[in-house]
Protein backbone atom coordinates (compact mmCIF):
# COMPACT_ATOMS: atom_id res chain seq x y z
CA UNK A 1 0.00 0.00 0.00
CA UNK A 2 1.11 3.49 -0.93
CA UNK A 3 -0.89 6.25 1.43
CA UNK A 4 -1.06 9.57 -0.43
CA UNK A 5 -1.79 13.29 0.97
CA UNK A 6 -3.12 15.09 -1.25
CA UNK A 7 -4.02 19.19 -0.06
CA UNK A 8 -4.16 22.11 -1.88
CA UNK A 9 -6.23 25.82 -1.13
CA UNK A 10 -9.80 26.04 -0.75
CA UNK A 11 -11.03 25.82 -4.95
CA UNK A 12 -7.34 24.89 -6.26
CA UNK A 13 -8.60 21.58 -7.43
CA UNK A 14 -8.31 18.83 -4.88
CA UNK A 15 -11.78 17.10 -5.45
CA UNK A 16 -11.09 17.42 -9.67
CA UNK A 17 -7.81 15.79 -8.70
CA UNK A 18 -9.35 13.24 -5.90
CA UNK A 19 -11.93 11.81 -8.88
CA UNK A 20 -9.16 11.61 -12.09
CA UNK A 21 -7.02 9.50 -9.05
CA UNK A 22 -10.33 7.36 -8.02
CA UNK A 23 -10.62 6.79 -11.98
CA UNK A 24 -7.56 5.37 -12.11
CA UNK A 25 -7.73 2.59 -9.49
CA UNK A 26 -7.26 4.62 -6.03
CA UNK A 27 -9.16 4.23 -3.06
CA UNK A 28 -9.64 8.39 -2.12
CA UNK A 29 -10.61 9.21 1.07
CA UNK A 30 -12.62 12.62 1.80
CA UNK A 31 -12.00 14.68 4.31
CA UNK A 32 -14.52 17.00 3.60
CA UNK A 33 -17.01 14.13 2.90
CA UNK A 34 -15.95 12.67 6.39
CA UNK A 35 -16.07 16.38 7.83
CA UNK A 36 -20.29 16.53 6.98
CA UNK A 37 -21.18 12.66 7.44
CA UNK A 38 -19.57 13.27 11.48
CA UNK A 39 -22.04 16.08 12.04
CA UNK A 40 -24.84 14.47 9.99
CA UNK A 41 -28.27 14.87 11.94
CA UNK A 42 -28.19 12.19 15.07
CA UNK A 43 -24.58 11.82 15.24
CA UNK A 44 -23.04 12.86 18.73
CA UNK A 45 -20.82 15.59 16.40
CA UNK A 46 -23.86 17.54 15.77
CA UNK A 47 -24.84 16.98 19.49
CA UNK A 48 -21.48 18.37 20.53
CA UNK A 49 -21.59 21.27 17.78
CA UNK A 50 -24.69 22.53 18.87
CA UNK A 51 -23.36 22.47 22.49
CA UNK A 52 -20.46 24.84 21.48
CA UNK A 53 -22.64 26.85 18.35
CA UNK A 54 -26.28 26.91 19.94
CA UNK A 55 -29.21 26.53 18.30
CA UNK A 56 -28.01 29.40 15.69
CA UNK A 57 -26.77 26.86 13.48
CA UNK A 58 -29.30 24.39 13.65
CA UNK A 59 -31.26 24.68 10.31
CA UNK A 60 -35.13 23.78 10.41
CA UNK A 61 -34.98 20.52 8.87
CA UNK A 62 -32.55 19.25 11.56
CA UNK A 63 -29.40 19.27 9.81
CA UNK A 64 -25.99 21.84 10.50
CA UNK A 65 -26.68 25.30 8.88
CA UNK A 66 -23.54 25.43 7.52
CA UNK A 67 -23.34 28.60 5.93
CA UNK A 68 -24.24 30.00 9.37
CA UNK A 69 -21.50 28.01 11.35
CA UNK A 70 -19.19 28.97 8.01
CA UNK A 71 -20.32 32.70 8.97
CA UNK A 72 -18.88 32.51 12.31
CA UNK A 73 -15.84 30.23 12.64
CA UNK A 74 -14.61 32.27 9.32
CA UNK A 75 -14.63 35.33 11.22
CA UNK A 76 -13.08 34.32 14.55
CA UNK A 77 -10.05 32.11 15.08
CA UNK A 78 -11.23 31.16 18.48
CA UNK A 79 -14.48 29.79 17.41
CA UNK A 80 -13.23 28.21 14.21
CA UNK A 81 -10.40 26.32 16.59
CA UNK A 82 -13.26 25.41 18.87
CA UNK A 83 -15.02 23.77 15.50
CA UNK A 84 -11.93 21.88 14.54
CA UNK A 85 -11.65 20.28 17.53
CA UNK A 86 -14.75 18.87 17.15
CA UNK A 87 -14.81 18.09 13.93
CA UNK A 88 -10.70 16.70 13.58
CA UNK A 89 -10.92 13.69 15.59
CA UNK A 90 -13.65 12.19 14.60
CA UNK A 91 -12.70 12.82 11.06
CA UNK A 92 -9.03 11.22 11.55
CA UNK A 93 -11.20 8.16 13.24
CA UNK A 94 -13.35 7.61 10.18
CA UNK A 95 -10.40 7.73 7.67
CA UNK A 96 -8.75 5.59 9.31
CA UNK A 97 -11.63 2.58 9.51
CA UNK A 98 -11.61 3.61 5.77
CA UNK A 99 -8.09 3.34 5.40
CA UNK A 100 -7.97 -0.10 7.19
CA UNK A 101 -10.59 -1.78 4.65
CA UNK A 102 -8.11 -1.64 1.93
CA UNK A 103 -6.41 -4.14 0.31
CA UNK A 104 -2.59 -4.60 -0.15
CA UNK A 105 -1.09 -3.02 -3.39
CA UNK A 106 -3.83 -0.07 -2.94
CA UNK A 107 -2.77 3.46 -3.63
CA UNK A 108 -4.89 5.61 -0.59
CA UNK A 109 -5.45 8.83 -1.41
CA UNK A 110 -6.29 10.77 1.62
CA UNK A 111 -8.11 14.17 0.46
CA UNK A 112 -7.01 16.86 3.19
CA UNK A 113 -7.51 20.52 2.56
CA UNK A 114 -5.64 21.13 6.17
CA UNK A 115 -3.21 18.37 6.12
CA UNK A 116 -0.74 21.13 6.27
CA UNK A 117 -2.06 23.40 9.26
CA UNK A 118 -2.60 20.18 11.19
CA UNK A 119 0.91 19.03 10.59
CA UNK A 120 0.00 15.51 9.00
CA UNK A 121 2.40 15.90 6.28
CA UNK A 122 4.87 13.51 8.23
CA UNK A 123 2.02 10.60 8.52
CA UNK A 124 2.35 9.95 4.64
CA UNK A 125 4.40 8.15 2.20
CA UNK A 126 4.00 10.61 -0.44
CA UNK A 127 2.29 14.34 -0.56
CA UNK A 128 0.63 15.64 -3.24
CA UNK A 129 -0.34 19.07 -4.06
CA UNK A 130 -2.47 20.54 -6.21
CA UNK A 131 -1.42 23.97 -6.53
CA UNK A 132 -3.02 27.60 -8.59
CA UNK A 133 -2.21 31.10 -7.06
CA UNK A 134 -4.24 32.59 -5.05
CA UNK A 135 -6.37 34.61 -7.53
CA UNK A 136 -7.33 31.87 -8.94
CA UNK A 137 -8.77 30.38 -6.18
CA UNK A 138 -10.76 33.68 -5.25
CA UNK A 139 -12.09 33.69 -9.19
CA UNK A 140 -13.06 29.83 -8.75
CA UNK A 141 -14.85 30.83 -5.11
CA UNK A 142 -16.54 34.05 -6.75
CA UNK A 143 -17.34 32.69 -10.10
CA UNK A 144 -18.31 29.26 -10.08
CA UNK A 145 -19.41 28.71 -6.17
CA UNK A 146 -21.13 32.42 -5.53
CA UNK A 147 -19.18 33.43 -2.94
CA UNK A 148 -18.81 36.89 -1.90
CA UNK A 149 -15.17 38.50 -2.29
CA UNK A 150 -15.06 38.99 1.06
CA UNK A 151 -15.85 35.31 2.31
CA UNK A 152 -13.27 33.88 -0.16
CA UNK A 153 -10.77 35.79 1.20
CA UNK A 154 -11.41 34.93 4.78
CA UNK A 155 -11.41 31.25 3.99
CA UNK A 156 -7.99 31.28 1.79
CA UNK A 157 -6.56 33.45 4.89
CA UNK A 158 -7.47 31.08 7.34
CA UNK A 159 -5.38 28.47 5.70
CA UNK A 160 -1.29 28.03 5.39
CA UNK A 161 0.21 29.97 2.14
CA UNK A 162 0.95 28.52 -1.23
CA UNK A 163 4.53 28.63 -0.10
CA UNK A 164 3.77 26.53 3.23
CA UNK A 165 1.79 23.90 1.42
CA UNK A 166 4.90 23.58 -1.85
CA UNK A 167 7.60 23.05 1.16
CA UNK A 168 5.96 19.92 1.98
CA UNK A 169 5.00 18.47 -1.64
CA UNK A 170 6.69 15.35 -3.27
CA UNK A 171 4.29 16.13 -6.15
CA UNK A 172 3.37 19.24 -6.92
CA UNK A 173 -0.02 19.43 -9.75
CA UNK A 174 -0.74 22.74 -11.53
CA UNK A 175 -3.98 23.31 -12.05
CA UNK A 176 -3.70 26.56 -14.08
CA UNK A 177 -4.43 24.97 -17.33
CA UNK A 178 -7.38 23.55 -18.55
CA UNK A 179 -8.53 19.77 -17.71
CA UNK A 180 -6.96 17.66 -19.84
CA UNK A 181 -3.36 19.79 -19.02
CA UNK A 182 -4.68 18.46 -15.17
CA UNK A 183 -5.61 15.05 -16.53
CA UNK A 184 -2.43 14.46 -18.04
CA UNK A 185 -0.72 15.18 -14.92
CA UNK A 186 -2.60 13.37 -12.62
CA UNK A 187 -1.76 10.12 -14.86
CA UNK A 188 1.53 11.60 -14.49
CA UNK A 189 1.27 11.42 -11.06
CA UNK A 190 -0.19 8.39 -10.73
CA UNK A 191 1.95 5.96 -12.72
CA UNK A 192 4.64 7.66 -10.02
CA UNK A 193 2.49 6.50 -7.24
CA UNK A 194 1.81 2.60 -8.61
CA UNK A 195 5.83 2.32 -9.50
CA UNK A 196 6.08 2.61 -5.45
CA UNK A 197 3.74 -0.10 -4.70
CA UNK A 198 5.13 -2.27 -7.81
CA UNK A 199 8.94 -1.73 -6.12
C1 LIG B 1 -17.51 25.72 8.57
C2 LIG B 1 -18.21 24.70 7.70
C3 LIG B 1 -19.50 24.19 8.39
C4 LIG B 1 -18.60 25.41 6.39
O1 LIG B 1 -19.20 24.47 5.53
P1 LIG B 1 -19.22 24.66 3.92
O2 LIG B 1 -20.23 23.68 3.42
O3 LIG B 1 -19.41 26.11 3.59
O4 LIG B 1 -17.76 24.29 3.42
P2 LIG B 1 -17.08 22.82 3.22
O5 LIG B 1 -17.17 22.04 4.48
O6 LIG B 1 -17.62 22.20 1.98
O7 LIG B 1 -15.54 23.20 3.04
C5 LIG B 1 -15.08 23.78 1.81
C6 LIG B 1 -13.65 24.19 1.96
O8 LIG B 1 -13.51 25.23 2.94
C7 LIG B 1 -12.22 25.12 3.54
N1 LIG B 1 -12.35 24.93 5.01
C8 LIG B 1 -13.29 24.22 5.68
N2 LIG B 1 -13.06 24.24 7.01
C9 LIG B 1 -11.93 24.98 7.17
C10 LIG B 1 -11.18 25.38 8.30
N3 LIG B 1 -11.54 24.99 9.54
N4 LIG B 1 -10.08 26.14 8.09
C11 LIG B 1 -9.71 26.53 6.86
N5 LIG B 1 -10.39 26.19 5.75
C12 LIG B 1 -11.48 25.43 5.90
C13 LIG B 1 -11.56 23.89 2.92
O9 LIG B 1 -10.76 24.28 1.83
C14 LIG B 1 -12.73 23.09 2.42
O10 LIG B 1 -12.36 22.23 1.35
C15 LIG B 1 -17.30 23.47 7.38
O11 LIG B 1 -16.30 23.85 6.50
C16 LIG B 1 -16.67 22.83 8.63
O12 LIG B 1 -17.33 22.09 9.34
N6 LIG B 1 -15.36 23.13 8.86
C17 LIG B 1 -14.66 22.61 10.00
C18 LIG B 1 -14.11 21.24 9.71
C19 LIG B 1 -12.87 21.30 8.86
O13 LIG B 1 -11.82 21.75 9.31
N7 LIG B 1 -13.01 20.84 7.61
C20 LIG B 1 -11.92 20.85 6.67
C21 LIG B 1 -11.21 19.56 6.52
S1 LIG B 1 -11.53 18.24 7.62
N1 LIG C 1 -8.36 23.13 -14.49
C1 LIG C 1 -9.56 23.64 -14.22
N2 LIG C 1 -10.14 24.50 -15.08
C2 LIG C 1 -11.36 25.06 -14.81
N3 LIG C 1 -12.08 24.81 -13.71
C3 LIG C 1 -11.55 23.96 -12.81
C4 LIG C 1 -10.27 23.34 -13.00
N4 LIG C 1 -10.00 22.54 -11.92
C5 LIG C 1 -11.07 22.67 -11.09
N5 LIG C 1 -11.99 23.51 -11.63
C6 LIG C 1 -13.27 23.93 -11.02
O1 LIG C 1 -12.92 24.73 -9.88
C7 LIG C 1 -13.78 24.46 -8.78
C8 LIG C 1 -12.94 23.98 -7.61
O2 LIG C 1 -12.45 22.66 -7.89
P1 LIG C 1 -12.56 21.49 -6.81
O3 LIG C 1 -13.96 21.42 -6.26
O4 LIG C 1 -11.98 20.28 -7.43
O5 LIG C 1 -11.58 22.12 -5.71
P2 LIG C 1 -11.30 21.69 -4.22
O6 LIG C 1 -9.88 22.02 -4.00
O7 LIG C 1 -11.74 20.29 -4.01
O8 LIG C 1 -12.25 22.67 -3.42
P3 LIG C 1 -12.55 22.72 -1.82
O9 LIG C 1 -11.31 23.22 -1.17
O10 LIG C 1 -13.65 23.71 -1.68
O11 LIG C 1 -12.94 21.34 -1.42
C9 LIG C 1 -14.79 23.43 -9.28
O12 LIG C 1 -15.95 24.11 -9.70
C10 LIG C 1 -14.07 22.78 -10.46
O13 LIG C 1 -14.97 22.26 -11.40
Amino acid sequence: MVRVGLTGGVASGKSTVSALLAERGAVVVDADLLAREVVAPGTDGLAAVLAEFGPEVLAEDGSLDRAALGAVVFADESRRRALEAIIHPRVRAAGAALEAAATGDAIVVHDIPLLVETGQAELFDVVVVVDVPVEEQLRRMVGLRGMTEADARARVAAQASREQRLAVADHVIDNTGDLEQLRARVDEVYDALRARTDA
